[in-house]
C-alpha cells in the first residue's frame, strides 16, 4: 500500500495493493499493523454505508464530545471527498484538502478527529464506505457550511443536493466559540 502526505498535516491518502486477474480484482481496505504503522493508529468501531445520488453532497460534519477519526473510501461511484482543519489554535486552521476516491481508483483518505468532513458526488450513484473511531452521538452532531466563503472549498460541483440541516448549517465565523482546541501533542 502506498501511502501519501497532504498538506494538511495528519490527512492521508492510502493507494491500497490492488491484486486483479481474470476474475476481477482483491485488495485489503484495512490491516490494523499495516495502518498503524502508517500513522493510523486509531482503534475503529463503527463501519459506515452510505449511498448517494448525482449532485448530493454530505457535510462539512464533525462531533465535538466524541470526535472521530475516519477512513474513507468509495467502493462505487465517484465523490470528491474533503477534510477541513477546525482546531482553534492549529496552524492550518480552516485550510481544507480534497481528494477525489472512486471504485475505480480504489483510494481511501483518512481524515483525523478534529477535522470536519465531507463529500460531493460526481458520479450517477456513489457507495460510501468508512471507518470511524468513536461512536456516533445524535446529540453531538456538529457541522459547518459546505460553502462557507471563509474555506472557500473548490467544490467540483455546484447547486448540490443538500439534507435540510446540511442547508441549514452556521459559518465557521458563527462556530468560533465551540470548535476543538489544536494540541501540540498532535504536531
Ligand atoms: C452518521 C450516522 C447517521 N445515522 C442516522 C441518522 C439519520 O437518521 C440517518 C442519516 O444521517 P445523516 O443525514 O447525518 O447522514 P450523513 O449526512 O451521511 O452524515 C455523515 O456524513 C458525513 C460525510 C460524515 O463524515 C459523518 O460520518 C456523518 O455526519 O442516519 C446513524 O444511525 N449513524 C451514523 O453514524
Amino acid at each position: 500500500m502506498n501511502v501519501i502526505e497532504t498538506p494538511l498535516p495528519g490527512v492521508l491518502v492510502i493507494e491500497p495493493r490492488v491484486f486483479s486477474d481474470q476474475r476481477g480484482f482483491f485488495l485489503e481496505t484495512y490491516h490494523r499493523q499495516r495502518y498503524t504503522a502508517s500513522g493510523i493508529d486509531e482503534i475503529f468501531v463503527q463501519d459506515n454505508h452510505s449511498r448517494s445520488a448525482h449532485g448530493t453532497l454530505r457535510g462539512l460534519h464533525f462531533q465535538l464530545k466524541s470526535p472521530q477519526g475516519k477512513l474513507v473510501r468509495v467502493s462505487a461511484g465517484e465523490v470528491f471527498d474533503v477534510a477541513v482543519d477546525i482546531r482553534r489554535g492549529s496552524p492550518y486552521f480552516g485550510q481544507w484538502f480534497g481528494e477525489y476516491l472512486s471504485g475505480e481508483n480504489n483510494k481511501q483518505m483518512y481524515v483525523p478527529p478534529g477535522f470536519a468532513h465531507g463529500f460531493c458526488v460526481l458520479s450517477e450513484t456513489a457507495d460510501f464506505m468508512y471507518k470511524c473511531s468513536d461512536f456516533y452521538d445524535p446529540t453531538d452532531e456538529q457541522g459547518v457550511a459546505w460553502d462557507d466563503p471563509a474555506l472557500a472549498i473548490d467544490w467540483p460541483i455546484d447547486q448540490p443536493i443538500l439534507s435540510k440541516k446540511d442547508a441549514a448549517l452556521p459559518k465557521m465565523s458563527e462556530l468560533m466559540d465551540c470548535l476543538p482546541r489544536f494540541a501540540m501533542s498532535q504536531v
